[in-house]
């Protein structure tokens, strides 16, 4: 039997509870940056990003894997954020490859079925792009580490929607706040983060790490066009 919940239609056989509010308090957006800052997941200097833009900071969310308190931390957060939203999914995906053990954790933290998108189809076996089992006309729900332009959750949204299952949200651990709400909102595409570049920016300046001065022109350099 199927069955249905408050995230929808499951396509999988035991009944399902929600359980997320209830097993720990919300996380505050200052605690995991303390964690995320304690694990130097935020680095200055020169770096380029995906998009071949040079930004003076980077974000590297692929370095909580190594702590899976903070792991699940972060996943904690983007399911507070979608159950505060009433955000209606049935499957998780993540975007490949950083997102996916934080798919994973909201995956188990909401009791969703999770479905898992390759950055390339294989040339053998099944040659699946999208792997896992799911019901055409399910709805998706993406997640994501760290968007910049929001280009690789559209590639991700095309290709699922390429099988017959619907995107409309996707959900973030950190926006770095450079066009890509305005850029998914083209393409049907809601997106929510839990943290953002101008809040850690912030962060490190009460780390006395930045000065007000160099926290405006990295916003102003990061608002440039790429
Ligand atoms: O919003 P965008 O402009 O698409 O940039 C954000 C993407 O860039 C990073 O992935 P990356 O391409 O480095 O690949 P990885 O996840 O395999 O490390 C990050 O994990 C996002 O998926």
């Amino acid at each position: 039997m199927t069955a249905a919940t408050a995230y929808g239609n499951h396509a999988i056989e035991d009944p399902v509870v929600v359980k997320t509010q209830a097993v720990s308090p919300p996380v505050e957006e200052s605690t995991l940056f303390e964690e995320l800052y304690q694990m130097k997941c935020f680095r200055t200097g020169e770096f380029y990003l995906k998009s071949g833009q040079m930004t003076p900071i980077y974000i590297d969310l692929r370095r909580i894997m190594s702590s899976p308190r903070v792991l699940r931390m972060a996943a904690q957060a983007m399911c507070d954020k979608v159950v505060a939203k009433n955000i209606k999914f049935d499957y998780v995906v993540g975007v490949p490859y950083a997102a996916l053990p934080l798919a994973t954790l909201v995956s188990d933290i909401l009791n969703v079925p999770m479905l898992m998108k390759r950055k390339e189809a294989k040339a053998y076996g099944t040659k699946q792009l999208i792997e896992g089992v799911y019901q055409p006309g399910g709805t998706v729900l993406l997640v994501e580490d760290v968007v910049t332009s929001g280009e690789s959750i559209r590639e991700t949204a095309e290709a699922i929607r390429k099988e017959n299952l619907k995107v409309t949200d996707a959900i973030a651990v950190l926006d770095r706040q450079q066009g890509a709400t305005a850029n998914l909102a083209e393409d049907d595409l809601n997106f929510l983060s839990f943290l953002t570049m101008e809040g850690i920016l912030d962060g490190l300046i009460t780390k006395n790490e930045m000065t007000e001065d160099r926290k405006q022109q990295i916003i102003e350099h990061l608002a440039k066009p790429f």
